[in-house]
C-alpha cells in the first residue's frame, strides 16, 4: 500500500502533525520497530501475527477444503476476528461460491439465511479461536440442525477452525471433521492471513499464495522510519492526530468491493488501542455514498476527526451513455470510474480546503496482491500506533465483562456482571 499523509501536515490541516514533530516521533518510531522486530523474532503472543505471511500453509488449507470444493455456497459461522478478515477478502473479490457470514445471532436473519440458501450445496466454515464464543456455537448449533432437517449430513460439508483445545476442537475431533489450526500467538483480529480469514477465500477459489505474498512485500517495508514504511507512517500519522484532538478516524474507501474493509479495520482500532482511556475510535464511511450523508459533519463538524481514504489506483470501468439533455452532457463524455476518481479527488480537496487533516491510502488494484498487502500493511500501522500509545495491543479485557454478563444471564454460571445487570438506573419516559 502507499501513504500520502500531507494533508494531515500541519500546514495545510488543523488538527495537524507539523513536519518537525514527525521527524521527533520517527525517533520513537525506531524503537518500536525494534520491539516488534523483537516481538517478531520471538513468536511473542500478538507480535507473531505479523509473521503469518510466512507461516502460513496455503496447501494444508486447501487441503482441508478440498471435501466442500465444489460448494455453491459458503456460509462461514464466526464473529469478530473469526469473520471480518474472511469477509473482507470474500467481499473483495468475485467468485462463483457465495458466501455468507453468520455474525450476528438475529433470529429472524438467521432464519432467512437458511430458508433461501442451496444446503445440499452449501459448506459450512465454522470459525472460533477460543472455540468457546456463545454466538458462533449458538448458530453452529442452528446451522446443524437446518442441515439434518434437510436431510443433508452436515458432517460432509463442515470446516472447523479453532485452537488447540476448547469446545468446538473436541467437536471436530469427535466427528472427524477437517480441522485447521488458529496460529498460537494471533489474536482473532490479527488472523485475517491464516486459516481464519483465508478457508474462505480458499472455497471460493481465490489466489491464496498472491494473498501471502502481497503481505509479505508489505512486511519487507517495515524499517525504522515512518518516512520510509508506508505502515508506519500510517500508524505514526493516526497516533500523532490523536494527541492532536482528532479523536474519530472515519475510513472511508472508495470501492463498493472494500467497504468490508472498513468493519475490519473497525475491530482492529477499537479493541486494540481502545484502553487505558486511550485509543481512536473508529467510524465507518463509504465513498461516494457517504459524501451524500457523513461528509457535511466531517467537513464542518468538530475538529476532532481525520478521514482515511482507501483508493483503488486503477479498476474495471463502465462508460456513461451519452444524452441530449443538454446540462448533462459532461456525463456522456466521462465513464463511471472517472466520475468515481473526481468525486474522490473532489472529496479529499475540498476537506483540505477546510484545513480537516485526511490521508490516502492507494492499493494498485483490488485483487489479491494488493488485499494482502493492505490487511498486513493496517495490522502493522496499528501494531506500531499501540506501541506509540504504550497499550496491550494485543488484549481486549473490556469485551469479556459483557460476555460474562450474557452468560449469567442465560444461565451459564454465576457472574456477578450478571447482577449489574439488574441494578441498571431508569428514568424511563414512556408513550
Ligand atoms: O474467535 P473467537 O474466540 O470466537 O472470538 C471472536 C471474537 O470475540 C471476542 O469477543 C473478541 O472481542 C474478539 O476479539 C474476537 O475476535
Amino acid at each position: 500500500m502507499h501513504v500520502d499523509i500531507g494533508n494531515a501536515l500541519a500546514s495545510v490541516a488543523s488538527p495537524g502533525v507539523s513536519r518537525e514533530s514527525l521527524e521527533r516521533l520517527d525517533d520513537q518510531v525506531a524503537d518500536a520497530h525494534e520491539r516488534i522486530e523483537r516481538g517478531m523474532a520471538n513468536a511473542d503472543h500478538g507480535y507473531e501475527s505479523l509473521n503469518l505471511p510466512q507461516r502460513t500453509d496455503p496447501d494444508e488449507i486447501r487441503a482441508a477444503v478440498e471435501p466442500v470444493a465444489d460448494a455453491e455456497a459458503l456460509l462461514t459461522v464466526g464473529i469478530g476476528g473469526s469473520s471480518l478478515g474472511a469477509a473482507t477478502i470474500a467481499n473483495a473479490l468475485d467468485s462463483d461460491t457465495e458466501t455468507v457470514f453468520l455474525d450476528n445471532v438475529d433470529p429472524e436473519w438467521v432464519t432467512a439465511h437458511l430458508d433461501r440458501l442451496p444446503l445440499e450445496n452449501t459448506a459450512i466454515n465454522v470459525v472460533s479461536r477460543s472455540g468457546t464464543t456463545a454466538e458462533t456455537l449458538a448458530n453452529f448449533l442452528i446451522v446443524r440442525e437446518a442441515f439434518e432437517s434437510a436431510g443433508v449430513d452436515w458432517t460432509e460439508r463442515t470446516i472447523v477452525t479453532t485452537g488447540e483445545s476448547g469446545p468446538l476442537r473436541d467437536l471436530a475431533t469427535r466427528h472427524d471433521l477437517p480441522s485447521l489450526k488458529v496460529p498460537d500467538g494471533v489474536p482473532g483480529r490479527f488472523s485475517a492471513l491464516s486459516a481464519v480469514g483465508l478457508v474462505a477465500a480458499a472455497v471460493c477459489g481465490h489466489d491464496l499464495e498472491a494473498l501471502l505474498e502481497g503481505a509479505a512485500a508489505e512486511a519487507e517495508t517495515l524499517t525504522g522510519s515512518l518516512f520510509e514504511c508506508p505502515a508506519y507512517a500510517y500508524g505514526a500519522t493516526t497516533y500523532a492526530l490523536d494527541q492532536r484532538g482528532a479523536g474519530t478516524n472515519a475510513v472511508m474507501p472508495y470501492a463498493e468491493s472494500l467497504e468490508t474493509s472498513a468493519e475490519w479495520f473497525a475491530q482492529l482500532w477499537a479493541e486494540s488501542l481502545g484502553k487505558d482511556d486511550l485509543g481512536q475510535t473508529p467510524a465507518r464511511a463509504l465513498g461516494v455514498t457517504d459524501q451524500h450523508s457523513q461528509l457535511q459533519l466531517y467537513r464542518a463538524g468538530p475538529r476532532d476527526k481525520l478521514v482515511t481514504f482507501v483508493t483503488p489506483r486503477e479498476g474495471p470501468d463502465r462508460p456513461i451513455p451519452e444524452t441530449d439533455v443538454e446540462d448533462l452532457a459532461y456525463l456522456g463524455d466521462a465513464t463511471l470510474g472517472e466520475l468515481l476518481d473526481a468525486e474522490f479527488e473532489a472529496t479529499e480537496a475540498s476537506l483540505a480546503a477546510a484545513r480537516r487533516p485526511n490521508v490516502r491510502v492507494e492499493i494498485e488494484r483490488v485483487d489479491e496482491y494488493e488485499l494482502g498487502g493492505l490487511l498486513y500493511g493496517m495490522e502493522a500501522a496499528c501494531v506500531l500506533a499501540g506501541e506509540l500509545y504504550g497499550v496491550n495491543t494485543f488484549e481486549q479485557p473490556a469485551v469479556e465483562w459483557a460476555k460474562k454478563a450474557t452468560r449469567g444471564l442465560l444461565g451459564g454460571g454465576e457472574f456477578e456482571e450478571a447482577e449489574a445487570v439488574a441494578e441498571k438506573t431508569e428514568l424511563r419516559v414512556e408513550r
